[in-house]
């Protein structure tokens, strides 16, 4: 589905991502590991148009995406959730749906404060896939509670459904159980679980080792910028780079 090939970004003399070559597998829940700094958070905003690749190339669906605006993947079926999720507090949950959507599918938020007329034209379908998207997160009974009252799993089931207004065929997902207790990293988990059985493509990046060994495919390990390992969590498990990569590091266990 996704073909990354030789994909280099640098930071003045920090390569953050260093030829990396790598495919995300249809149907399937594809994971990116890695200590601290290891580029991860990089690689995805090299995928979803945030930054531009130093070098190497990125083919959705036989496409060449490498050099679109995020606006542009956006509309071609790609989206993303953040490490941290951004909402405005004072509105409601579905009304930052219904913005987050035209800030993710517009080029930019000229264009969406200034296009009144399509933003009207569109804005009852936008309503529909923002309810829609909140149903299947399991938020519907939220809708008008203001974004400032929610808890953080609620805003992490937000960002999901930010992610699925706008139709995607993969969604790239940044830390999704990041902060929130282990019952609800169990529902956030069969959440992405009900994410592919619909049909959609997951791409995550987690530090939640007990989460990422049960339900990832296939894993990739990232270090210092360079792919040190790909395969199923058992491979992963017993692979001595990865160990030797995460020995000093923040998490002791893989
Ligand atoms: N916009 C930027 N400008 C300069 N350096 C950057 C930028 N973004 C990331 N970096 C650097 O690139 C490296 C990789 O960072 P990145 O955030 O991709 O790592 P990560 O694996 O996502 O880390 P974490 O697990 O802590 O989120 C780090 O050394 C970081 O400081």
């Amino acid at each position: 589905m996704l073909e990354i090939r030789h994909l280099t970004k640098r930071f003045g003399g920090l390569a953050a991502v260093n030829d990396v070559s790598a495919t995300v597998e249809r149907g399937r829940i594809n994971a990116i590991i890695g200590p601290n700094g290891a580029g991860k958070t990089t690689f995805f905003n090299l995928i979803s148009g945030v930054h531009r690749p130093t070098s190497g190339s990125i083919s959705f669906e036989g496409q060449d995406v490498t050099h679109l605006r995020s606006d542009q993947v956006a509309r071609l079926g790609i989206s993303r959730t953040f490490q941290t999720t951004t909402l405005f507090d004072m509105a409601t949950v579905l009304d930052n749906l219904i913005v987050g959507h035209r800030l993710r599918t517009r080029s930019g938020l000229v264009d969406v404060l200034f296009n009144s007329r399509r933003l009207r034209e569109e804005e009852r379908t936008c309503r529909e896939k923002a309810r829609e998207a909140l149903d299947f997160v399991g938020l519907s009974h939220i809708a008008h509670r203001l974004a400032g009252d929610i808890s953080q799993e609620e805003r992490k089931r937000v960002a999901f459904a930010l992610a699925l207004s706008t139709d995607p065929r993969l969604v790239l997902l940044d830390e999704p159980a990041g902060g929130v207790n282990p019952d609800e990293t169990q529902g956030l988990a069969d959440l992405i679980r009900k994410m592919v059985a619909s049909g959609l493509t997951v791409c995550l990046i987690e530090h939640k080792m007990d989460m990422i060994m049960s339900l990832a495919d296939k894993i990739m390990v990232l270090n210092y910028g360079e792919k040190i390992a790909e395969g199923s969590p058992a491979e992963i498990r017993a692979n001595p780079a990865v160990i030797d990569a995460y020995l000093g590091s923040e998490h002791a266990e893989v």
